[in-house]
């Protein structure tokens, strides 16, 4: 069955086709009946994405973008399924509305991770690239020391860092008109980021500020909140059968026990640097030590998580990015947002579960589907393929998988983990 991958090395052209063929069905989140002219966007931007390549707007752009650039200014919480280019239309919105006559911050965007932060600086960078933005990260350890002003245009952060710079008054807030946060559920959760981004929310202007939350889920616990953080918003929404992106197929593997999972991840090395694959491990020190096993059994592999510093955490996903490495293993940071189109495989060698910091050993530890959702999503990126392969090895973890499968209303279809001698004779 997966010798079905070798479909995945599609040419550029062929990906260029089937990329129009999805822009011109209805039911495609990728279709739109409007031109990127027709949205209402400023000269200068639309050469921006012009020379990024784009050609039409995805679903989520042409029905957010015409809420978001209308004046007065209105609130959004917007949902759209993974790889649907929600970065464009909370990115164009930011530079929209700067003055780029004034050097003031008047843009402040949030993300979970300081890998997502500097992707969607990248998304700011390339899309501002005929206008004079100026920009400024808030993320840790990438300020000039003793830096005590920013007056960037656009600010992209972490919640932490940006508390401080707001706090320490590095940023002055009085011209900010907008207010992003990506992966908002996630920013917004009480278990995860919640405190630290009402702090932010707290420390900018009460009135006159657009406040913008995006995700491709909002589960019902932060449905709430949310309305209350973004009040009389515009809401673009998503059914719970609509979560799932069609071009991901999902499979599972029957592993024997916890050792044989890593057996198993070897087995399937050659296949897993066919293009690129993320293999998500619910702990940092599962990452680190499957990665060092790989790498002393000759595989090469990466790893990253929280706990590596910046520095270095910066250059292993540049790495990762820039195709130098294949294979990246990690745990839920980067479950969010990344977006390297040639991963085309992921692995859940560890089902995402619930109470991270709980009792996720617990019998009664449920699956986190949202985690799961975004972690497939780092495949199958706009309209391309991808496939994800769960690990389950006891009743408790099919179980687990059974109940994301509910949920998703989507089957998860079974690959014998004796296959396997077939996979490895893949080749491109
Ligand atoms: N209109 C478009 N035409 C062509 N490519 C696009 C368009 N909009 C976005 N893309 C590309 O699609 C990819 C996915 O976009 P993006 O990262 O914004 O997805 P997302 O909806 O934010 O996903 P996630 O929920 O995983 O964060 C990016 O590589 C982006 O450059």
């Amino acid at each position: 069955m997966l010798l079905a991958r070798t479909d995945l090395i599609s040419s550029t052209f062929e990906v260029t086709v089937t990329l129009a063929d999805q822009q011109a069905d209805p039911n495609s989140p990728l279709f739109s009946a409007k031109t990127f002219e027709e949205l209402g966007l400023h000269q200068d931007l639309l050469k921006g994405l012009y020379d990024l390549g784009f050609s039409k707007p995805s679903k989520i752009q042409e029905r957010a973008l015409p809420l978001l650039l209308a004046n007065p200014p209105q609130n959004m919480i917007g949902q759209s399924q993974s790889g649907t280019g929600k970065t464009a239309a909370f990115v164009l919105t930011m530079l929209s509305r700067v003055d780029f006559s004034k050097n003031k911050t008047q843009a402040l965007c949030l993300a979970p991770s300081r890998e997502l932060a500097r992707q969607i600086m990248s998304v700011v960078v390339a899309m501002g690239k005929f206008t004079p933005v100026q920009t400024e990260y808030a993320i840790k350890d990438n300020l000039p020391k003793g830096a005590s002003r920013i007056t960037a245009h656009v600010v992209v952060g972490t919640p932490g860092t940006m508390t401080d710079l707001l706090r320490r008054k590095v940023i002055d807030t009085s011209e900010v008109k907008v207010f992003v946060l990506d992966e908002a559920d996630n920013m917004l959760d009480q278990d995860g980021l919640g405190d630290q981004t009402l702090r932010v929310k707290n420390l900018i202007p009460r009135t006159g500020v657009q406040i913008i939350l995006f995700s491709a889920t909002f589960p019902d616990h932060v449905r709430n909140f949310a309305s209350k953080f973004a009040p009389s918003a515009n809401k673009i929404e998503l059914q719970r059968e609509e979560l799932s992106v069609e071009g991901i197929r999902q499979f599972y593997m029957d592993c024997r026990n916890e050792e044989h999972k890593y057996d198993i991840l070897v087995s399937l090395y050659q296949l897993l640097t066919i293009g690129q694959s993320i293999i998500f491990c619910q702990h940092r020190h599962t990452a680190d030590r499957i990665s060092q096993r790989m790498s002393a059994e000759g595989h090469k592999v990466a790893s990253l998580h929280g706990a590596k510093d910046a520095a270095e955490r910066d250059a292993i996903i540049d790495n990762f990015r820039e195709g130098r490495d294949k294979v990246l293993i990690t745990t839920n940071v980067i479950a969010r947002g990344i977006d390297i189109m040639q991963v085309n495989m992921v692995v859940n060698y560890d089902l995402p579960l619930m109470n991270e910091r709980g009792n996720q050993h617990s019998n009664d530890a449920k699956p986190d589907v949202e985690t799961y959702i975004h972690r497939i999503g780092r495949t199958g990126r706009f309209g391309r393929k991808g496939i994800s392969i769960n690990f389950v090895h006891d009743r408790r973890t099919w179980s687990q998988m059974e109940e994301i499968e509910k949920t998703l209303n989507k089957k998860i279809i079974r690959i014998e983990t004796n296959d396997l001698e077939e996979m490895e004779e893949v080749r491109v």
